[in-house]
């Protein structure tokens, strides 16, 4: 029968350790609510005695809180322990969560303390807090550091004190899946009691291993684990709660456990995070990232559109996304393309389809990202429906405030390279110029406007063109992510529709 592993989510405690991502008690209200909401097992709401703020938003979340267990980190230390039931005494559930540190360097180094000394004292305080609150955590603090022997000692002694979970945490980050694995499955070799109660984990994500830590100690018989939303946390971070209980959801054939997290909730939590703290997610982090749903290459956009699991593990309506993205860029296909025509209302002629492909990819090549109004400039304002008697082959500019502006141009004409260089008054003029020697109608401009059609740094640019010929006017239209360019489609636009009329 599948395990039940319960989620200890530390984002408004070990979370708010990361730099820059403080928050106020109304944004700790906020969180926890959602978390609730997400149905986390326990909120870690915070460390009382870090400060008179952080002792209030323990405290008032305990209040508002009803369905998950809320927990206060506190030291070994008596007023440490008050301060942390003085806050958390008005949860539903509450849990005091005591801890010091079991390793060599930290005893020595940190605390000053022998092993005899950490573990009478940790023994002292589990009673201590034991007579506030029925559910102790006790964690021993680096523990993946520490001797194996004495850490079973210890946590048989804390049990028989009454605590009701153990943490083993990777404080530092150190530890590797398989050495997890073994370490864990010696403890619980080595203690008496350790099966009696919850067998918690906490990973630190200095190597990247977090997840995968987590996940090995599950297999070697954690019930408890400790993760942060986005993966927030001291350094680089916590284990992202998003990721492991995605792996659980995702790979339940290989894990056979569940959680009670609702995953619907899994993006709401991670963007309401990052909008209280201004901390964006990276774009390709795992589950939450702006890419993780997202398919810009043609061969995989071909394969989503067929069947979706062709490159799709798990579905983006399960973490609470409505759909997948299909991005247009230079390495979309005409499949996608063709998919996009269709939802944007484009019913195309196949030749159609594939002139208005062969300019998207021209675009893509110069522009990064390729956004619906980029598809409908191409299809509605490009001379798709013109033969182009003239097209542009290529063009140089030499353009200065202290020179004349030149323009060399060369066009196509059935096959035939023209070249013609001009000057004129700035590089649209000479450009214009010098298509007019070639083409050799008798013209003049009557309107030249250029615009933005769309957004950012890389917009593209339309130019319109007005040319009279033989007293009719003549619109043309061109785009380009370059002005110069813009205009010499618009300009050639014209003089091809000059062309097609005589026809
Ligand atoms: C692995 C972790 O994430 S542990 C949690 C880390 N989080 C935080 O530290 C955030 C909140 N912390 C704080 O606001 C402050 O550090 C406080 C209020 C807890 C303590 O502040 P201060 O009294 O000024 O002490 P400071 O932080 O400089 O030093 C820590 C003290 O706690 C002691 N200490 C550290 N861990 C423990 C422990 N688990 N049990 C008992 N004492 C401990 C240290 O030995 C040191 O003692 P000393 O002052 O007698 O030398
Ligand atoms: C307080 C403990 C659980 C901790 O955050 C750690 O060891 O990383
Ligand atoms: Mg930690």
């Amino acid at each position: 029968m599948a395990r039940q592993i319960k989620i200890f989510d530390t984002t408004l405690r070990d979370g708010e350790q990361s730099p820059g991502c403080s928050m106020n008690l109304q944004e700790k209200i906020q969180m926890a609510r959602q978390l609730e909401l997400l149905k986390v097992d326990v909120i870690e709401a915070g460390f009382a005695i870090a400060s008179s703020g952080d002792f209030t938003s323990v405290r008032e979340i305990a209040k508002s809180i009803k369905n998950c267990t809320v927990a206060s980190l506190a030291r070994a230390l008596p007023k440490d322990i008050d301060t942390a039931w003085e806050a958390v005494k008005y949860a539903k559930k509450p849990r005091i969560h005591t801890f010091i540190a079991t390793s060599d360097i930290h005893m020595k180094y940190k605390l000053k303390m022998r092993p005899e000394e950490v573990l009478e004292n940790a023994v002292h305080m589990v009673r201590y807090a034991k007579k506030y609150c029925e559910d102790i955590e006790f964690s021993a603090e680096d523990a993946t550091r520490s001797n194996p022997e004495f850490l079973a000692r210890l946590f048989d002694c804390v049990i028989k004190a009454g605590v009701t979970v153990i943490n083993i945490p990777d404080t530092v980050g150190y530890t590797t899946p398989d050495e997890f694995y073994n370490f864990i499955t010696t403890i619980r070799e080595k203690s008496d009691y350790l099966d009696k109660v919850d067998i918690s984990v906490h990973c630190h994500n200095d190597l990247g291993m977090a997840v995968a830590n987590t996940l090995a100690a599950v297999k070697a018989g954690a019930t408890q684990v400790e993760c942060t939303i986005n993966g927030i946390g001291e350094r680089a971070g916590n284990a992202a709660l998003e990721e492991i209980v995605m792996a659980m959801h995702t790979r339940k054939d290989l894990l056979d456990i569940y959680c009670n997290v609702d995953t619907k909730q899994i993006m709401r939590s991670s963007k309401l995070l990052s909008t209280i703290t201004g901390v964006q997610v990276q774009p390709n982090k795992a589950i939450v990232g702006n890419n993780a749903f997202a398919h810009e290459s043609g061969i995989h956009q071909h394969g989503v559109l067929e069947e979706r699991t062709t490159y799709e593990i798990m579905t983006p309506e399960s973490i609470g996304l409505s759909q997948n993205k299909m991005v247009l860029g230079k390495h979309s296909g005409r499949h996608a393309f063709e998919d996009r025509l269709k939802a944007l209302g484009y019913a195309l002629s196949k030749e159609e389809i594939m002139k208005a492909f062969q300019q998207f990819k021209e675009l893509a090549d110069k522009k990064k990202m390729i956004y619906d109004e980029d598809i409908e400039a191409i299809i509605t304002r490009n001379t798709i429906i013109y033969p182009e008697v003239y097209k542009l082959k290529r063009f140089v500019i030499n353009s200065g405030n202290t020179i004349t502006a030149t323009a060399s141009v060369i066009l196509i004409n059935s096959d035939r390279e023209i070249e013609e260089v001009s000057i004129g008054d700035g590089p649209v003029d000479a450009a214009f110029k010098a298509i007019e020697k070639i083409v050799g109608i008798d013209m003049t401009l009557e309107d030249y406007k250029l615009h933005s059609v769309t957004e950012g740094k890389d917009a593209q640019g339309e130019a319109v063109v007005k040319l009279k010929h033989d007293e009719k006017i003549y619109t043309g239209r061109g785009l380009s992510t370059d002005i110069v360019e813009a205009s010499i489609k618009a300009y050639l636009s014209s003089v091809n529709k000059i062309l097609y009329s005589k026809e």
